[in-house]
């Protein structure tokens, strides 16, 4: 659906240049909610920003629906840009105009009967749960429901594509998590694939199927969300998975631990097993949960757990391996010394 084929933005500035997208690949699928994340720097914007053009790459190739926007004249770019949705961080609507009129507004460029546009506009609303804002203006909208008239307008074309700048990022937990549920049922109602960057992995985790992670200008890692959180392979990934799994332990506790302290991570359904307490069963070992938390990403459980692990060396071995065979991750974060 979207190829970026070796894609790079440099920004000229009088004294140097910076680079902002760094020799970027990715290939995502149709109907697949993407997400981006990296801190403030990393280049996302700019890489979103290169998906509709509305930063022009300095090399490399976006393809949407095998059209290669890069390759198209002026004209023909606008037109493509229509099956291109994108909401902002910042809404970006017009004040002086209402509820009804910002959306409008999207569906003149298709040059549709003006009582095509009023119901078209009507059904948007009703997709976005604003049917009685249509006659407001936007300093009387909340947060939440400014985003709703953002996507609305986006959507007003019928995208094949939708680019979410930082969206919800502006709101607080509980409207971010309705706007990202609004987003899911649009993505699955519509078949819409949708890009999203954040710095939140909350965000990622709620809603995507895949990933990338950037840093520098560069996809330092990418791959199903589900694989990302169960075994993160950069130190950069490792730590936005834990700005959510929060599993450090502080020092005093490792200092104070007598026996072996492992992290167990188990994946899919095995989530759900008692294999530790199997464990416990078969061999001359105690336990003591240190820390544990079962997350589910896209309802796929995901179980980590500290604990450590008193009793013969022999026997701690033997039931680390025990577990080992049945989660494949296993890691002996400490040993008592
Ligand atoms: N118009 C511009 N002119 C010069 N440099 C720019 C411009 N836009 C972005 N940059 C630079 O490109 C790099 C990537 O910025 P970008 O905004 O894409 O990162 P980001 O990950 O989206 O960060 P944030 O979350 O803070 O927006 C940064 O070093 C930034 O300073």
């Amino acid at each position: 659906m979207i190829q970026i084929n070796d894609l790079v933005k440099v920004y000229k500035t009088k004294k140097d240049q910076v680079v902002g997208v760094d020799h970027v690949s990715l290939s995502i699928k149709k109907g697949e909610i993407f997400g981006i994340v990296g801190y403030s720097g990393a280049g996302k914007s700019s890489l979103l920003r290169c998906l509709n053009l509305l930063e022009k790459p300095t090399s490399g190739e976006v393809i949407i629906d095998n059209i290669s926007l890069t390759k198209l004249n002026q004209k023909q770019l606008r037109a493509a840009r229509l099956k291109i949705g994108m909401i902002f961080q910042h809404f970006y609507l017009v004040s002086s105009k209402t509820v009804y009129e910002n959306i409008a507004f999207a569906l003149k460029a298709a040059n549709l009967p003006a009582k095509k546009t009023h119901e078209r506009v009507i059904e948007l609303l009703e997709m976005v749960g604003l049917a009685d804002k249509k006659n407001v203006f936007p300093a009387q909208l909340s947060g939440g429901q400014k985003q709703r008239v953002g996507i609305a307008r986006a959507l007003a074309n019928n995208p094949a594509v939708l680019l979410c700048d930082e969206a919800t990022s502006a709101l607080d937990p509980t409207t971010t998590k309705s706007i990202l549920a609004l987003l899911k049922r649009i993505n699955k109602e519509l078949g819409l694939t949708i890009v999203l960057i954040t710095h939140e992995m909350e965000v990622v985790k709620d809603i995507c199927d895949r990933m990338a992670v950037m840093e520098a200008g560069k996809v330092i890692e990418e791959g199903s969300v589900y694989d990302m959180f169960a075994n993160p392979k950069q130190e950069l990934t490792k730590n936005f998975v834990n700005s959510i799994l929060q599993f450090e332990l502080p020092n005093h506790l490792l200092e104070e631990r007598k026996g072996k302290i492992i992290k167990v991570t188990f994946q899919g359904p095995i989530a759900e097993e008692g294999i530790i307490s199997d464990a416990f069963q078969h061999y001359k070992v105690k336990g003591n949960i240190l820390h544990g938390k079962i997350e589910y990403i896209q309802n796929n459980p995901l179980g980590i757990f500290i604990m450590e692990l008193t009793g013969e060396d022999d026997e701690i071995t033997k039931a680390i391996q025990y577990i080992k065979d049945r989660t494949k991750n296993v890691e002996v974060i400490h040993h008592a010394s």
